[in-house]
């Protein structure tokens, strides 16, 4: 399989990245961060999410970060609803996409949603409905669709599974989630060979958390198999709130180093990258978690 020439990328730093952060990140540091994303090429941004502010505080000032943003044309801004109270509140709020979340694994269901993957489809129809009625794009985020931090690994019919229900309630396009970055390429592989059961290579997004160093390698593999649209985290921010111990997506700067390295472009300028990372990485008081971002800002410093 030849790679693509170009790739489109996701960033979800500022709702992947910072929902887990236990410091307070007030929202204007949260709309100058997708402001800064924006300026660097970013055309789709994961913003917040409209979940409890019980059981996600970081997430609670969703409207405000929303109603923040000074749009660009061009720029899709997405936003987590894992139900219709979530989807009623973001609707407010313009979102160009809506994301539901559901997983794999019925343990991780449970603990990150309170509900069994069979419930969680229920709950995400009629939000899709509405969404669709409302003229939103819906995607539709698998986490742990290869490893799960309560049942171990997964395996790829359970992703199957999960596709085939997505697919079933009207969801445009999925996430195949490696949330607590177990994988490794050919698991990477099978799970989206599974995904391709019931959604086309261009409708299948990799998101691949770094725990273990693989998700370059992972977003390779995903490559060759005719993936295009990738989620990563400026400055590697982040981490879900039940997936103990698993660190932050792939970050943006090194996913935008390796592809402008192949020759395939990506519309994101790796400068103005790296100066978003460094402003939430400042901010948050510690170095970028990008082995890209920590050579350019060396470099700089001569
Ligand atoms: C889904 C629920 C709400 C179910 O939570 P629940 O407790 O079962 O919900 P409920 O319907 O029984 O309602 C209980 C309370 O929550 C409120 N509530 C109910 N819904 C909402 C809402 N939408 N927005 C605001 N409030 C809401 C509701 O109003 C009520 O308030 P109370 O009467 O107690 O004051 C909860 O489990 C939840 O918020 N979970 C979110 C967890 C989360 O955000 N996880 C991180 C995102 S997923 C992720 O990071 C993985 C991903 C996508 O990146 C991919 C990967 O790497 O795997």
């Amino acid at each position: 399989m030849s790679l693509p020439s170009r790739v489109q990328l996701i960033d979800v730093g500022p709702r992947d990245g910072l929902q887990n952060e236990k410091q307070p990140v007030p929202a204007a540091v949260k709309i100058e961060l997708v402001h800064r994303l924006q300026a660097a090429g970013l055309t789709e941004i994961e913003v917040t999410s409209f979940v409890s502010p019980k059981w996600v505080p970081q997430m609670a000032d969703n409207a405000e970060v929303m109603g923040g943003i000074q749009r660009q044309a061009g720029v899709r801004y997405s936003v987590l609803t894992p139900n219709l109270q979530g989807f009623e509140a973001a609707l407010k709020t313009r979102p160009d996409e809506i994301v539901v979340f559901g997983a794999a694994s019925e343990a991780f269901s449970h603990k990150n949603i309170n509900c069994s993957i069979a419930e969680s489809i229920e709950r995400f129809a009629p939000v899709v409905q509405a969404a669709l009625a409302a003229g939103i794009a819906v995607r539709g985020a698998m986490s742990c669709t290869v490893g799960c931090p309560y049942e171990g690994d997964v395996a790829p019919e359970r992703v199957a599974y999960l596709a085939g229900l997505m697919k079933q309630i009207g969801v445009q396009r999925v996430d195949v989630a490696d949330t607590i970055g177990v994988g490794t390429p050919l698991r990477v592989q099978k799970a989206i060979e599974a995904t391709l059961q019931h959604f086309d290579v261009d409708h299948v997004c990799g998101h691949f958390h770094d725990t273990y160093g693989q998700a370059l390698s992972n977003t390779l593999a995903a490559l060759q198999m005719g993936v295009r649209n990738f989620q990563s985290s400026v400055a590697g921010l982040g981490g879900c709130p039940y997936a103990k111990g698993a660190t932050g997506n792939v970050s943006t700067e090194d996913v935008v180093y390796m592809l402008h390295g192949m020759g395939i472009a990506t519309g994101i300028d790796l400068d103005k990258l790296v100066d978003a990372g460094a402003f939430i990485s400042d901010f948050l008081g510690r170095k970028p978690n990008s082995n890209v971002a920590k050579a350019i800002l060396n470099k700089r410093a001569g």
